[in-house]
């Protein structure tokens, strides 16, 4: 596994700059009757962390896991960026750490008898096929680069209306899909255009990368994806599940530079890198939170499940039918349980900002110190936001709205506001934008849900759920564990080698808390239109040229550093010379 070698050599070399926070969690230990049973891995590469989680078929519990945080970089306002390598060098760490933990156990890693790949969807990678060095790092999903290139596309389709392409992939022209990634690293990236010139480039989603590495990187590593992560393209059909001919010109993408797209379960190779996963088949590959609507036994048309981590997802399994939102949702592949099956098609209402709102309130305003400990306490100490709005459009607005020119605000300040309403208004908007996306799914279902399966980090927030639940009026279904992300493609990568059936999955209870809604329709309702004006209040605000970005301040900062030096090098060079002088005369 040569990249990896190469990242710890960087790594190394870093040592003294950056420190990694491992992060290891004792999980509960089911209760054992002796007898042994398979064992399913999962590698789960999400936005900010990556874990290595076991399971023993048919049991929805952990056996072992561990989990390594990530290096997030933004060297420019809008900007966000990983590192390929690191990725690969985290999941070999985290995979010889949960192993660890099993031989304690008992079992050894011979007892694993096949892994899933779960990823955080959209972000895309460029790599050279002969030597697998990345050409660029990573372009994370939520980064906003790709602006202009949007711009630059939508003059090519009539009215430059954003939703042309929805009946073919689904989704409209955003910087959220990787399409635009791809292009902008053709057209800004020289040693991408080398590659693509030269025929040795290789583009794809983080699952592609790690399956690429794995099963052997430049000695005929498996170049594959799976559909559910094609889907998030904007480049793959949703009718023939292939690359689309027309898509693919439109954004200058050549077919050959794409990974093959099949099922989500299948046995696609064997782990082939010299690493403790050597010799064990992979046989499932899901999105994260496809792999959470699998976790959360969304199995059947009509369900759904809404996942609170940095951003957030709230997916509604519509079955073999391909509902086309009209709405503002996006229609996306739920999964497809193997080669011969049909696609399970999704209706999906995507948040870019959750989770990340209070890590915003934690890092830049400094209002909290430890988000899981002290949200919940602070903002409970008030019982209202005091009409305090938050809408935290950071990079532009997802669904329904689909607005790349809203910027995040916090209106309805007072001389009476305190951080503790500013702090509950964080959580609400996550209600509120929940709201948005459920109002559009009814209106494109025709059958309003009923109840809402939530699982993610966020969601053993208590006061949050309450709040969902209040702000929604439907019952709230918290899942057992917070994490259904990597169980849903432990569930599908077992299913394909016969240890862990989907079917009987689906007789699965799934929740463990129920949260009632305490309010009333009026109060609800006012509140929500309140939001609605807040999200108006939103929108335009990019379009707007800035009297200066946070690039350039730092930059002007930077530069000015030397300019002062020279003032003062020749104002003190000025005053020795006059001194000198008069010492002389
Ligand atoms: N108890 C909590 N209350 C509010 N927010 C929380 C709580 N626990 C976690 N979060 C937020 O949820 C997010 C959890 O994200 P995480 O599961 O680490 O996933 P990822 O970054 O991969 O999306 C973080 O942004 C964090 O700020
Ligand atoms: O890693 P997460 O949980 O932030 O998920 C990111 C999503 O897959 C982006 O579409």
């Amino acid at each position: 596994m040569d990249n990896v070698r190469k990242f710890l050599k960087k790594q190394s070399k870093r040592r003294r700059l950056v420190k990694h926070r491992s992060l290891y969690y004792e999980p509960e230990m089911p209760v054992r009757d002796g007898s042994k049973k398979p064992l399913v891995a999962v590698i789960d590469d999400g936005t900010k962390t990556v874990r290595f989680v076991i399971y023993e078929a048919e049991c929805s519990e952990e056996l072992a896991s561990y989990q390594m945080d990530k290096t997030e970089v933004q060297p420019h306002e809008g900007w966000s960026e990983q590192d390929p390598y690191e990725i690969m060098h985290h999941i070999k760490l985290c995979a010889e750490n949960a192993i660890d933990q099993l031989t304690e156990l008992g079992y050894s890693k011979d007892d694993i008898i096949t892994l899933g790949i779960t990823n955080q969807r959209e972000t895309t990678i460029a790599w050279d096929k002969y030597t697998g060095e990345p050409l660029h790092p990573a372009i994370a999903w939520n980064d906003i680069r790709t602006d202009s290139t949007v711009d630059a596309i939508l003059a090519k389709v009539p009215d430059r209306n954003k939703n042309y392409l929805k009946n073919i992939c689904g989704l409209p022209i955003s910087p959220y899909f990787s399409a635009l990634k791809m292009r902008w690293l053709k057209d800004n990236v020289k040693a991408v255009r080398r590659a693509s010139r030269d025929k040795r480039l290789l583009f794809g989603t983080v699952d592609s990368w790690i399956l690429w590495n794995l099963t052997g990187g430049p000695q005929d590593g498996l170049h594959v994806t799976d559909v559910t992560n094609a889907s998030r393209t904007l480049l793959m059909n949703l009718e023939t599940l292939n690359w689309d001919p027309v898509l693919c010109r439109l954004f200058g993408i050549h077919r050959d530079t794409l990974a093959e797209i099949r099922s989500s379960s299948e046995v696609y190779g064997t782990v082939r890198d010299g690493s403790v996963l050597d010799g064990i088949s992979i046989s499932g590959i899901l999105g994260n939170q496809q792999s959470a609507l699998v976790g959360q036994n969304c199995l059947s048309a009509g369900q759904a499940k809404n996942t609170y981590r940095s951003g957030c997802f709230l997916l509604y399994n519509t079955g073999t039918r391909r509902v086309n939102s009209t709405h503002g949702l996006i229609t996306t592949i739920a999964y497809k349980l193997g080669p011969d099956q049909p696609p399970i098609y999704a209706l999906e209402g995507s948040i870019a900002v959750a989770g990340g709102a209070m890590k915003f309130l934690r890092d830049n305003l400094r209002l909290i110190r430890d988000v899981s400990q002290d949200t919940e306490h602070i903002a409970g100490q008030v019982f209202s936001t005091g009409d305090v709005y938050f809408v935290p459009a950071f990079s532009g607005l997802y669904a329904p709205y689909w607005r790349k020119d809203a910027r995040g605000i916090i209106c309805g300040l007072t001389a009476f506001t305190t951080k503790n309403h500013i702090i509950r208004a964080g959580l609400e908007a996550v209600c509120f934008q929940t709201r948005d996306i459920l109002e559009a799914m009814n209106k494109d279902c025709g059958m309003p849900l009923s109840k809402l399966h939530v699982d993610g980090k966020m969601s053993s927030n208590d006061l949050l759920m309450q709040l969902q639940a209040d702000l929604t009026g439907i019952p709230v279904l918290r899942a057992q564990s917070w994490d259904m992300s990597a169980l849903g493609v432990g569930i599908v990568a077992g299913h394909s080698v016969g240890v862990w059936s989907c079917d009987k999955w689906k007789h699965h209870a799934t929740h463990a808390d129920t949260f009632l809604p305490t309010t009333t329709d009026d109060d609800r309702d006012a509140r929500y239109t309140k939001w609605k004006m807040a999200v108006q209040r939103s929108l335009g605000w990019a379009t707007t040229k800035k009297s200066i970005t946070m690039t350039e301040e730092r930059y002007k900062l930077l530069s000015s550093i030397p300019a002062a030096l020279y003032l003062i090098g020749s104002f003190t060079m000025l005053v020795a010379s006059s001194i000198l002088n008069e010492a002389r005369s």
